[in-house]
């Protein structure tokens, strides 16, 4: 059977990590802010951001939220993220996904300043990502990599597979097990023998969107099995992309979806918050 990897506790790890690194900072003076602009009503967004809340408190973080209706311009947008990135208060910021239609998201994220752009989602932050000389990490592909390392899981030299490209996940993930010197696969849905493909990896990362899509007989004995997706099974109940009882009895390590990959992705947020205060105030750099 394999290791059930425990998401909420590493990611708990994390955010005192960041907790106290916040509270040095305050020593000093600086306090870490986040401010998280939300447009409608999306209810998974709703518990994303209110999660966002929570980690703040948690970790001493100021945090500002902008929870706006649907009918929000993108001038009135544009003008709210102006506002923020002069905000002295305000280390960080991030503008909650997806957003309703008719508001373009990427005109957005490149108003937001890059050294306040925490979610890394800017295409200065990405290309500095291509570079390896990132200053903020992806925080979902980080979070993977945190929970690979907690379980032990060596990626240098080590086939990995991604499943999914799109830009929050597949491509930043596909980098970062690269930077880890992974020898990585991104597979798509053009993708031929993905089955295949998906068979010889030692760490297979799922970033579909698809309930069921990964089987048993997709694994390799004994690989490292991360699964990103967030999908509702035909009862509405939360699930990944991965079987998870026919996975976990072929797998070396596996994450459970709810439980695995997304609480790591609210702690890394934490973390590049902290990363943003201190980086705003000359500490870190060279
Ligand atoms: N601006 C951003 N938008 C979105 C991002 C992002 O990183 N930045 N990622 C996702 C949503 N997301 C964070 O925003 C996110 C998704 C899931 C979780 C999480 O903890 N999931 C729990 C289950 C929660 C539930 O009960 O519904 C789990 O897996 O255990 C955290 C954050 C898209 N948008």
């Amino acid at each position: 059977m394999a290791l059930r990897i425990d998401g909420k506790a590493v990611a708990a790890k994390v955010k005192a990590r960041a907790a106290e690194e916040t509270a040095a900072l305050k020593e000093r003076g600086i306090v870490p802010g986040l401010a998280v602009v939300i447009v409608g009503s999306d209810p998974a967004s709703r518990v994303y951001v209110n999660n966002k809340k929570k980690a703040c408190q948690e970790t001493g973080i100021y945090s500002e939220e902008y929870a706006l209706p649907e009918e929000t311009t993108q001038e009135e947008l544009l003008a709210l993220v102006d506002r923020l990135n002069k905000k002295p208060k305000i280390s960080g910021i991030l503008v909650q996904s997806p957003l309703p239609k008719g508001l373009e998201e990427s005109a957005l994220v490149e108003a937001i300043d890059p050294q306040k752009d925490v979610d890394a989602f800017h295409p200065y932050n990405v290309g500095k990502l291509m570079q390896g000389r990132q200053i903020f990490l992806p925080c979902t592909p980080a979070g993977v990599i945190e929970l690979l390392h907690s379980a032990g899981v060596e990626i240098a030299g080590k086939d990995c597979v991604v499943i999914g490209r799109s830009d929050i996940v597949g491509k930043p993930m596909a980098m970062l097990l690269m930077q880890n010197n992974g020898t990585v696969t991104v597979c798509h849905s053009r993708t031929r023998e993905l089955s295949d493909i998906c068979r010889r990896a030692d760490i297979l990362v799922s970033a579909v969107g698809k309930a069921g899509f990964v089987t048993g007989d997709m694994i390799k004995p004994g690989a490292a099995v991360i699964d990103v997706g967030m999908n509702r099974d035909e009862n509405g109940k939360l699930c990944g992309d991965v079987v998870f009882a026919e996975a976990e009895k072929i797998a070396g390590c596996i994450t459970p979806v709810p439980g695995g990959v997304g609480p790591m992705t609210i702690a890394m947020l934490m973390q590049n918050t902290v990363t943003a205060a201190k980086l705003q105030n000359g500490i870190g750099r060279n």
